[in-house]
């Protein structure tokens, strides 16, 4: 007797047991004929059964079929796939992309040069396109071809893991892209002044000669994040260990929870997402630091105009951020998730750029001593100003060499919004999410020669030929140098990262030598997660101060 059915008996036996005369009479018949097994047979009907069943599997194979030809497995057929394209199988080089994707990226590179091919995620497909007119392709497509918002919003699964704001209506772009690019110039010695202190609170009992031993990724963070808080939000706020911690956790914290959420199918992620994440209480910590500072600037704003103008001294975060907000965002929580966003966008990023370049001059000596005469010789007619940095070309050469080489494998994520055809006829169905395959173009020997050595003064050397000048700084964008993303989306911060970066190396080539701490010399391993990299983040270097 099958289980179901042996359950129903049970049911009936016992509520026969306990009903009524008729319900009882009722119910004894009916569980007379399920003990039968001649009137099993007529009250079902095994016949009308078999009628049931391929009408049943017709539904699902057509379901299954439908799905299929909707799935973007079918729709990404004619893209070839790097490991499996099986409904089942890809999912073994989805977890094969966890740790490999970057050598699963470069494998196609090198098979699918100026076209597509595509590695599945735990996820979704994920496209890489490679080859200067396919980035071009991508650089002019517009935001309702190929969406950059939209693609950040799925990955990092935004509405869960850092707010709102960044789908609905991120004017904080625009205020990193304008005022804050435009502005921090003028306070380029406060940001100056905050790396030295830095340096000093960090090597604190530093004796002539002695070698002081510090972690790197965490020193790193650590200045970086207090450099950019002292621009964004000033003293005493950009030294506050609770302040800083949070911030300096936040960005980890974001991504780890994205990948958790993205692992589920859509329908659970808002359940998953509002279980794993804490959006409101980031919100308030970050208002419980700020909120007096940002009520302050709001009650300055709300004044008359010209008593605003007349009294106004402040130029940071906050106030460009009033200056663009629409009324409904001037709000304490509204401008603190605008400021969880920028930090979020600028401290990872910048301190696994430092650690890079500390891990790289320890490595390279040779480059020192030419670097430390350059910073010298323009300090001493120029002074230290946003302006001198920028002249610095020996030092801009080294920051992105170190950039080049410690590049992700993938940058310029984008979901198509509509079906996009790119001018070598590939085309994508909407829904796809693309890429360009950022290492491999940067270790292309048809893009740099000997692509794959660490050469300190390579952009350097080409800046000094004739009309090469500004084409080959860090800041540039081109076809050949994707660090920071390519198109309308490009890295908006990357004036302010580069000054930061190199008024770091010049501040450190001055005052202090800078050696590896490993036994065997060799540059810490990096981390691959996802043809995502970081530079290794639990390997020390060692500083000595310099006798000037
Ligand atoms: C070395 C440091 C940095 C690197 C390597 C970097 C890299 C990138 C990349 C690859 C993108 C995406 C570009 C694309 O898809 O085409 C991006 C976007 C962005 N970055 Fe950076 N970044 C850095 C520092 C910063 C800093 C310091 C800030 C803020 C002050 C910042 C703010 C942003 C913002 C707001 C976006 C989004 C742009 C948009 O929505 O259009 N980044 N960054």
């Amino acid at each position: 007797m099958s289980t179901p059915k042996f359950k129903s008996i049970i049911a009936l036996r016992i509520k026969a047991s306990v009903a009524s005369e008729s319900e009882a009479q009722e119910d004894t018949l009916r569980l007379r004929k399920m003990e039968d097994p001649s009137s099993l047979t007529l009250a079902t009907g095994r016949g009308a059964k078999r009628r049931e069943e391929p009408v049943v599997s017709g539904l699902l194979a057509i379901y299954l079929i439908l799905k299929w030809f909707s799935a973007s497995t079918y729709k990404l057929a004619h893209i070839p796939t790097i490991g499996s394209s099986g409904m089942i199988s890809s999912y073994r080089d989805a977890f094969r992309f966890f740790q490999h994707g970057h050598e699963m990226i470069d494998e196609g590179y090198k098979k699918h040069y100026e076209t597509a091919f595509k590695v599945a995620t735990i996820s979704r497909w994920l496209v890489i396109v490679s080859g200067p007119q396919m980035h071009d392709d991508i650089r002019r497509a517009t935001d309702d071809q190929l969406s950059f918002r939209d693609a950040v919003v799925d990955m990092l699964q935004t509405d869960y893991t850092i707010g709102p704001q960044n789908r609905i209506d991120p004017y904080h772009v625009k205020v990193v892209r304008a005022p804050l690019t435009r502005k921090f110039g003028a306070q380029f010695s406060d940001i100056l002044d905050e790396i030295s202190q830095a340096f000093k609170d960090l090597l604190k009992p530093a004796k002539e000669n002695e070698w002081i031993t510090v972690p790197a990724f965490i020193s790193a963070r650590n200045i970086v994040c207090r450099t950019s808080n002292r621009l964004f939000v000033g003293l005493p706020l950009c030294r506050d260990i609770d302040y800083k911690t949070f911030n300096e956790n936040f960005t980890m914290d974001v991504v780890k929870k994205a990948q958790i959420i993205n692992t589920f199918p859509a329908v659970l992620k808002p359940i998953v997402g509002r279980l794993v994440t804490k959006v409101q209480s980031n919100i308030r910590r970050t208002v419980s630091h700020l909120g007096p500072m940002m009520q302050a600037h709001l009650d300055q704003y709300n004044k008359p105009k010209d008593e605003a103008q007349s009294t106004n001294q402040s130029n940071d975060l906050i106030s460009w951020l009033l200056e663009e907000a629409k009324e409904s965002q001037r709000t304490l929580n509204d401008l603190a998730a605008r400021i969880l966003n920028v930090n979020f966008a600028s401290i990872h990023t910048t301190s696994m750029g430092l650690t890079n370049i500390l891990y790289d001059l320890a490595m390279y000596p040779e480059y020192v001593e030419p670097m430390r005469e350059e910073v010298k010789a323009i300090v001493k007619t120029e002074g230290w100003t946003k302006s001198s940095i920028g002249k610095m070309r020996k030092v801009d050469s080294f920051v992105k060499e170190s950039q080049r080489l410690a590049s992700n494998s993938f940058v310029t994520m984008r979901k198509a919004l509509k079906d996009f055809t790119f001018s070598n006829g590939v085309t994508v169905p909407a829904g796809t999410y693309l890429a360009v395959a950022s290492l491999s173009t940067h270790l292309d020997e048809n893009n740099y020669d000997n692509a794959h050595e660490f050469k300190g003064f390579r952009f350097a050397d080409v800046r000094e030929e004739e009309g090469e000048g500004t084409k080959h700084q860090m800041v540039s964008l081109s076809p050949d140098f994707l660090t920071f993303g390519t198109g309308r989306h490009a890295c908006p911060g990357r004036f302010l990262a580069a000054s930061q970066l190199k008024a770091t190396l010049a501040h450190v080539l001055l005052n202090y030598d800078v050696e590896l701490a490993n036994k065997d010399g060799s540059r810490p391993k990096s981390i691959w997660t996802m043809g995502q990299v970081a530079p290794n983040m639990t390997a020390d270097v060692k500083f000595r101060k310099r006798v000037l």
